[in-house]
């Protein structure tokens, strides 16, 4: 069993005055896939900022890459979150933006016209993000952050926007990803995506705000809040 890089033991938060998440555990290790599953409201969001660095504990331990997750640039490095839809850049185009990823950062995971094929933006590859549909945005969102090289992918509802045939591909993109050493944490609604990716499933509810662990993508891993 390799070295974790996700370590969670005994994660509290509370927001506002109340419990999102008690007593949460979780590891996972380079190479591994969780998709953490659960009605809205649940807290998975709220996970993900932990790992992230981006939500302090209330109470447990986080370990992350080399320690407690920190909002710092050594840390984002290594680590990717995609969560809203970022802040586009008005005059640039959607290969533009891919090439100023490229451009800043070393060891670039594939070259912009094969990211452009990969994500199926060829045919807006010269229109400005803001004129792309959801769904185009969602890719691009996506594309840039598999273009830059990291250890960690942090995925918030990643299937957002995709239609069917597209949801397929990103299972494969994330497959490969994690193939090649990478861990990926995604909140999904979508029991496909992570069935497809053979994601090991963790299913966050809301009643007890208990946390269930399962292995391997079995029966166990139903929405059980
Ligand atoms: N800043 C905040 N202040 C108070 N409560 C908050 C805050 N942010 C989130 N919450 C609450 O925490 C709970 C968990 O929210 P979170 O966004 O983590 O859920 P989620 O499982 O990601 O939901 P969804 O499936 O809708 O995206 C919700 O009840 C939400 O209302």
């Amino acid at each position: 069993m390799p070295i974790p890089i996700i370590r969670v033991h005994g994660l509290g938060v509370e927001l506002g005055g109340n419990p999102v998440l008690r007593d949460v555990d979780l590891t996972a290790a380079p190479g591994e896939i969780i998709a953490v599953i659960g009605v809205n409201g649940a807290g998975k969001s709220t996970l993900l900022r932990c790992l992230a660095g981006l939500q302090p504990p209330g109470s447990g331990e986080l370990h992350v890459l080399d320690g407690p997750p920190r909002d710092d640039p050594a840390f984002w490095r290594d680590v990717v979150l995609v969560g809203d839809e970022p802040a586009w850049y008005p005059g640039l185009t959607v290969r533009e933006h891919l090439e100023l990823v490229r451009t800043v950062h070393v060891s670039p995971r594939f070259d912009v016209e094969a990211g452009l094929e990969l994500f199926d933006l060829k045919e807006r590859a010269d229109a400005s993000p803001l004129t792309l549909s959801t769904g185009q945005r969602q890719r691009l969102s996506l594309a840039a952050a598999l273009l830059r090289p990291s250890r960690l992918l942090l995925l918030d509802e990643p299937e957002r926007g995709l239609d069917a045939a597209f949801r397929q591909r990103l299972a494969t993109i994330l497959t490969e990803y994690a193939a090649a050493g990478g861990t990926v944490v995604m909140a999904t609604h979508d029991h496909r995506l992570a069935e497809a990716t053979l994601a090991r499933q963790i299913v966050l509810t809301t009643e007890h705000v208990e946390h269930l662990e399962t292995a391997g993508h079995n029966d166990n891993a139903e929405n059980r809040a």
